[in-house]
């Protein structure tokens, strides 16, 4: 199995975990597109679905399922997302397609995070994966000088424009050995919306796909 078919194991394993009736969460990225996918094929058992970005709307919306705002509701029981890494204890980097800070809130409001992966994603230590943060355009150069200061190589992505008309600035190098404590460090930085580590609220379930099969492991 290729990366892309351990993916669409993984995503498809993440049907089971939708209640009937519901609103559903859903992030953004290659993995969440096949979890779209599937996700049409139960179309007539949802209520709908809040998206984590423009993309993920657009592919909810090409497949017939109603998109639903936050401002109608005030809880989703689960949220489903990929990630570009996780740790055994189910905090994660997050924003590699740049919509962290979209996918931070639904999952605020959701009752569980289901993560879907494949097995790659999957380390010790957070952090060989540039941990991105999304920065308002005017405090570019302020919040590049902060970020050296925590030890790593902050770099611009160049010609990226978030969703929400901001800059993603790309965090290399950092070890990351206390996620939760480096996550509020970096909400302290002004000019900083969101960063990409998912830890205070990490994943509650992760369905990590192997060749063999996709396990589910639940957070105690
Ligand atoms: O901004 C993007 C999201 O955080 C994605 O969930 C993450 O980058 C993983 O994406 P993919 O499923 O494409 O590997």
């Amino acid at each position: 199995m290729n990366q892309d078919e351990l993916k669409k194991a993984a995503a498809l394993a993440a049907l089971a975990e939708i209640e009937e009736g519901s609103i559903v969460g859903v992030g953004t990225g290659s993995t969440v597109n096949h979890f779209i996918d599937g996700l049409a094929g139960m179309r007539d058992r949802i209520r709908g679905a809040v998206s984590s970005s423009e993309a993920s709307s657009r592919r909810l919306a090409d497949h017939g399922i109603p998109l639903v705002t936050l401002d109608d509701i005030d809880h989703i029981p689960v949220y489903v997302d990929g990630a570009d890494e996780i740790d055994h204890g189910f905090c994660m980097i997050k924003g590699g397609g740049g919509a962290l800070t979209r996918e931070k809130i639904v999952a605020a409001v959701a009752r569980r995070f289901v993560c879907i992966c494949d097995a790659s994603k999957l380390v010790d230590t957070l952090g060989r994966f540039p941990l991105p943060v999304e920065v308002i355009p005017m405090a570019r150069a302020q919040v590049m000088r902060e970020l050296t200061a925590f030890g790593g190589t902050p770099k611009l992505r160049e010609g990226f424009v978030t969703d929400n008309g901001n800059l993603i600035i790309d965090v290399h190098g950092l070890a990351i050995d206390d996620p939760k404590g480096l996550e509020t460090r970096l909400n302290q930085i002004v000019g900083i919306v969101t960063n990409g580590l998912f830890a205070h609220r990490g994943a509650d379930v992760l369905l990590l796909a192997r060749a063999d099969g996709v396990t589910r492991l639940a957070r105690d």
